[in-house]
């Protein structure tokens, strides 16, 4: 008899990458990723039915946001396809392809389908998944159902909420794999709190997000949902080529052996990266937006065509960067009482950003645009601050600062960046309101949780 399945909830953390935008997407260079304590949470429990009432049906909920409800029916494939989740249609309220969900429908595909070959005999059972997302991830104000709530209302739908670009959908994919499988497993088949169930955890993470995004990214927001901080090799993009497609004849037993084998060349170092004791981060929402993908191509097809000047822009940028890791890591070590300033970790920044205005006008790409150059030497100049970054690919949307790690040094910030307004510039965009989002740096990444944080959020099963 197998153990009956109990309430299970995991969360994972929100991501910035400080250094090594673009560079990151060649295993030639690293990129510097934090994780933010803001997090996604994922429960899955038993679903409730009528006794004697046999169904195979999955209800995916993310109940702070209007409408967020996402039926499945779920079925083996001949051919060892694995297995197929197909969307079930929920009251007429809205057409199943305006709801879809691409990350929840591949995660879900890609975690039942590596359950059922390690339990190919083993009927999966019907179960219910809640999603509860912190604050941070969302711009939308929201409102809470108790004075102690830790996830709020955010009074819209998903297609309606404004992003802050915290890495919602890889937080939301590795944490719902990880319950999924944690729910269905047992422990001697997938444990979360080991090395190996980590790895795994990631690789398959890693597989289904790939998938749903359209293999873009370089999956550094996924390594650091799994480990938290870290230095990030990426894996080689020709790994996940070789799958089928989900369904298709093969892809189950394809998809068990490239997740449990050893041909991932990711490269995660933890150690090498560490936030001093007396520093901090904070991260910047600045009122206006960019398109990652296009600025992504843009960035990528000009270092095709100008080979000589990508490669010294690169390398040059990528030992900044490693001296920028080194540096934060050297002074977390050191001793306090010795006085030591931050002024080798100013230099670096400074220079980084040279770099990256370099690539960012040879490339015609907007990564540091000068409202941005703007933004970021004004916060430069103010007390306790250190220096700052465009984070990720850059753009107009988002400045991460190093600072001091004080009360009174955030509150001089906020009350700075409140009265701050970008001088009149010809040409480009004008940047609006920049405001704080409340988050900072996390070295921790996939956690077990425990059930009574969701109290206000009661499953609808
Ligand atoms: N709380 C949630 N519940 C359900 N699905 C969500 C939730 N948050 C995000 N998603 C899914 O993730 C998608 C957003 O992913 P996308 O990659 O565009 O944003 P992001 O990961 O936050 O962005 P970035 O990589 O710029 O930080 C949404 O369209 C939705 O499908
Ligand atoms: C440009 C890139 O290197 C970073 C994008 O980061 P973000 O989504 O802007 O946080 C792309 C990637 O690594 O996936």
């Amino acid at each position: 008899m197998s153990e009956p399945l109990t309430r299970t909830a995991v969360s994972c953390p929100a991501k910035v990458l400080v250094a090594g935008g673009y560079l990151v997407l060649d295993r030639a260079y690293t990129g510097l990723v934090f994780g933010l304590d803001a997090r996604i949470h994922t429960v899955v429990e038993p679903l409730k039915t009528t006794a004697g009432v046999s169904i195979s049906e999955i209800v995916v909920t993310s109940p702070q946001f209007h409408g967020a409800i996402w039926e499945y029916g779920y079925r083996s494939q001949e051919g060892d396809g694995g297995i197929a989740v197909t969307q079930l249609s929920v009251g007429h309220e809205q057409s199943i392809s305006a709801s879809k969900n691409p990350f929840i429908e591949t995660a879900l595909t890609f975690a039942l389908t590596y359950i059922w070959t390690l339990q190919p005999n083993q009927r999966i059972a019907s179960c219910s998944i809640r999603i509860l997302a912190d604050q941070a991830y969302y711009s939308n104000p929201g409102t809470r159902r108790a004075a102690d709530s830790r996830f709020l209302d955010f009074n819209v739908s998903l297609k309606h909420a404004h992003k802050t670009g915290l890495g919602s959908s890889a937080a939301l994919v590795t944490s719902f794999t990880a319950a999924v499988l944690s729910f269905y497993l047992p422990k001697s088949l997938f444990d979360l709190q080991s090395d190996k169930g980590q790895t795994i955890l990631h690789n398959l993470s890693q597989a289904s997000h790939s998938h749903a995004q359209g293999k873009v990214g370089s999956g550094f927001d996924i390594a650091s949902a799994v480990f938290g901080s870290c230095l990030y090799k990426r894996f080689s993009p020709s790994l996940l080529n070789a799958l089928p497609p989900p369904s298709s004849p093969g892809f189950a037993d394809q998809l068990r052996s490239l997740i449990e084998g050893d041909a991932w060349d990711t490269e995660i170092r933890k150690a090498a990266i560490k936030m001093p004791q007396g520093l901090r981060l904070v991260m910047c929402d600045v009122d206006c937006g960019s398109e990652t993908p296009s600025m992504v191509k843009k960035v990528l097809a000009w270092r095709q065509e100008n080979k000589e000047e990508a490669e010294r822009i690169w390398n040059e940028l990528q030992r900044g960067n490693e001296a920028l890791a080194a540096e934060l890591t050297r002074l977390a070590g050191a001793d306090l009482t010795a006085g030591e300033g931050n002024d080798k970790l100013r230099a670096i920044i400074q220079k980084n950003r040279g770099l990256i205005r370099q690539m960012g006008e040879a490339s015609g790409v907007p990564i540091e645009p000068p409202q941005q150059t703007q933004l970021l030497d004004y916060c430069s100049t103010l007390d306790g601050v250190i220096g700052g970054v465009v984070p990720g690919a850059g753009g107009y949307d988002a400045v991460v600062l190093l600072v001091q790690d004080k009360e009174e040094v955030i509150a001089s910030l906020r009350k700075s960046l409140a009265s701050y307004r970008a001088e009149d510039s010809e040409e480009g965009l004008k940047i609006g309101k920049v405001g704080i989002i409340g988050v900072r740096e996390e070295m921790v990444g996939v956690r077990k949780e425990e059930l009574s944080l969701y109290k206000e959020w009661p499953t609808t099963s």
